[in-house]
């Protein structure tokens, strides 16, 4: 499966080479985002073993790596001469990467570095494509000059001959094994035994190591987790891509399958027809364009940033980090759950290689975990309300995004239900900021108690979080709010287009309420007329959305071969395709299986001959 994997990846690389250098000629934005999209995903379903070259590798020597630096292995990287990943995780860490083992010893009479996994524990495991495909890493070390830590490095490592492949002396690399998903990544280990890189092999862009050891410091330390800020970016993207597919297999299907009449005597309608496979789908497929309108508004957020970082002001890097965290989040948390409800809403074929759904889950799950697991973000986002929440205490103002929380804590109240648009996401707004309060009187007693700040945050751990989710639904509300209702080209829109829009937004901004109704309850009066009214409307705009499902999906444009499904081919041949993959198992290639002789009929024949002896 690797090797398979590597062969697509390679067709698909220099393919979609030759549409950047078409469309977008030395532009290389485009190129990544092409590597990791749908179309990828659709040519090598067992996953992209050059993603994290692609994404991180290459993106590393660029945003890390000094111009002389960038001319020695970017250039090279970026033309595919030689392949890289990114190897930061370690066996027995993750997510604490104050905590990583692998050291880096500065060496100032040969200036070089001497790397080391000094344990078991401290071996590289998880980068993608380091089992086999890589010939290069960025190492990511702990940097020791004199034996003094002076924090986190990142080292150009080559692992293989570029002319072999053989392991160079000094290196243990491997594959970590069978994956419940992306089987053809082979993600991989690496242990260092005192090899030696010359001291240019340290990424220098923000930080140095002198010839004679001196050490200087970068500007702000977070710049070196940079590459990780972008692969957040792009998961968003891509998760709710995952999600689109999704449900449009499984829109697709609800039209097709016929199943249970709805009235008595009645024929037996598309089950899409039933409201609750309405409430299944529908929500699932606004939650897909929401995330795809919330990820590019990020993607743009990151292109300013990147430019900027790149001219050392690193005065949007706290507000990038922030959205960036609680968007990959929110799409790979909502990304996967939505994907199995779409399978369950597909029935027994749902649980069908065939249907696709299965693969398409084991895809976006794993988003939940890498490029930072997802609670540990939403505590990351959490302790930076905290101190926008005392920002907000001291009267300054807080990053745009961040602009709601200020105005909702000038509110004594929330003002009269009138259950409009601007109300409920206001609604959702102010649970988010109550929960803060909340969280902030919890951390601020403990910290006042002398609780060192991480243990508070370890202790207000479930306030925080919460706060957090809140967050990230004020901010991606908010945002479809503002691009629905008020965007610069709302009057180039139909008013049969801008009504179906309306009412995805209508149907968000209800989903989200009801899915946060004791949040907000917590802290807004709202009886329940005012509750059952918009049951009524939930179930009202779901029935405005039933004709528009098969459209809207339609319009994500993903062709047969990326949804690669039998439930969500284009021309409805659900049962015929269903019919032609299972003739096409190896087990249908002989009537009588190998092993009915072998194992079947001599365990039959024992218990009949055991039955007549008890018999006689
Ligand atoms: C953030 C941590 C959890 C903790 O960091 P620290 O240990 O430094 O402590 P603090 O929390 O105190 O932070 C200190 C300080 O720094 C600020 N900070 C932290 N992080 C950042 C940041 N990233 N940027 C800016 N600032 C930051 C923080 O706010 C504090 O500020 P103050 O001092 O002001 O309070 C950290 O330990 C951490 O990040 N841990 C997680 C580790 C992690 O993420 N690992 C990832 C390893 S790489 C990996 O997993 C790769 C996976 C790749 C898989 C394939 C990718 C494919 C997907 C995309 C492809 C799709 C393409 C497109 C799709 C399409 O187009 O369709
Ligand atoms: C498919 C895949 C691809 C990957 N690719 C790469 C790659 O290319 N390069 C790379 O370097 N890494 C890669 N990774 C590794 C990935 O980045 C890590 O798995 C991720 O950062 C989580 O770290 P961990 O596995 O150590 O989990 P842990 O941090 O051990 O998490 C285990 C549990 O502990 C909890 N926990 C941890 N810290 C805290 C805390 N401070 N507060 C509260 N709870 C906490 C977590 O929330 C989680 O529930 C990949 C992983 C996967 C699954």
């Amino acid at each position: 499966m690797a090797s398979m994997s590597v062969k697509h990846a390679i067709a698909a690389a220099k393919k979609l080479r030759s549409l950047q250098e078409r469309f977008n000629p030395g532009g290389s934005d485009i190129y990544p985002a092409l590597m990791g999209d749908e179309a990828i995903t659709a040519l090598i379903p067992s996953g992209n073993p050059l993603s994290v070259h692609i994404l991180m590798f290459t993106r590393a020597l660029r945003e890390q790596g000094t111009d002389e630096q960038y001319e020695k292995f970017g250039r090279r990287a970026d033309n595919n001469e030689i392949i890289g990943t990114f190897a930061q995780t370690e066996l027995g860490h993750g997510t604490y990467l104050r905590g990583l083992e692998a050291r880096a010893d500065y060496d100032r009479g040969t200036e070089e570095f001497v790397l080391n996994t000094p344990k078991l524990s401290s071996y590289k495991w998880w980068p993608g494509g380091l089992g086999q495909t890589c010939n290069y890493c960025i190492f990511v070390a702990q940097l020791y000059i004199d034996n003094e830590a002076k924090g986190m490095a990142m080292f150009v490592v080559q692992i293989r001959d570029e002319e072999t492949h053989m392991p160079l002396p000094g290196v243990h690399v491997g594959e970590i094994g069978k994956k419940m998903g992306l089987n053809g990544v082979n993600n991989g280990f690496l242990g260092l035994k005192d090899y030696r890189v010359p001291r240019l092999n340290m990424l220098m862009r923000h930080q140095q190591v002198l010839p004679d050891g001196r050490f200087v410091k970068s500007p702000v330390s977070q710049v070196s987790y940079f590459p990780m800020v972008f692969v957040r970016c792009m998961v968003a993207r891509q998760n709710s891509n995952y999600l689109a597919q999704a449900a449009t297999i499984a829109t697709r299907y609800s039209v097709i399958r016929r199943q249970s009449p709805i009235e008595e005597g009645q024929p037996e309608p598309k089950i899409l027809e039933h409201l609750t496979q309405q409430m299944k789908v529908i929500p699932e497929i606004v939650t897909a364009v929401v995330y795809r309108l919330a990820a590019a508004n990020l993607q743009n957020m990151y292109n300013e940033t990147a430019e900027a970082v790149y001219r050392k002001d690193f005065s949007r890097l706290p507000e990038l980090h922030a959205l960036a965290c609680i968007l990959k989040v929110a799409t790979s948390y909502d990304s996967t759950y939505g994907i199995e409800r779409l399978r369950q809403a597909c029935g027994g074929h749902g649980y069908l290689t065939a249907g696709n759904l299965g693969n398409i889950f084991a895809m976006a799950a794993p988003a939940c975990t890498y490029e930072g697991e997802n609670s540990v973000l939403y505590l990351q986002v959490g302790k930076i309300l905290m101190k926008n929440w005392s920002q907000v205490l001291a009267g300054r103002e807080l990053m745009p995004s961040m602009a709601y929380i200020s105005e909702c804590s000038k509110m004594t109240s929330f003002p009269q239900w009138t259950g409009s648009w601007e109300c409920l996401l206001k609604a959702i707004q102010y649970a988010c900021v109550g929960s803060i309060r909340l969280a902030f009187q919890s951390y601020n007693a403990r910290v006042q108690s002398a609780q060192s700040q991480t243990a508070a945050v370890n202790y207000s751990g479930l306030e925080l979080t919460k706060a957090a989710e809140l967050h990230g639904r004020s901010y991606v509300a908010g945002n479809f709010y503002q691009q629905i209702v008020n965007s610069p080209n709302k009057h180039q829109r139909s008013p049969q287009f801008q009504k179906v829009l309306e009412n995805m937004l209508e149907l968000h901004l209800i989903q989200i309420f009801f899915r946060h109704l004791g949040d907000i309850l917590r802290f807004i009066r709202i009886t329940e007329d005012e509750i059952s009214a918009l049951q009524r409307r939930l179930e009202e705009v779901l029935k405005e959305l039933r004709p528009d499902a098969v459209a809207i999906t339609d319009a994500f444009d993903f062709n047969d071969k990326i949804l690669s499904s039998a439930l969500g081919c284009y021309d409805g041949n659900v049962y015929e395709r269903l019919f032609e993959a299972a003739l096409k198992h190896p087990l249908n290639r002989k009537s009588v299986p190998d092993f009915f002789e072998a194992h079947l009929k001599p365990f039959m024949k024992e218990n009949a001959d055991n039955a007549k002896k008890s018999k006689l």
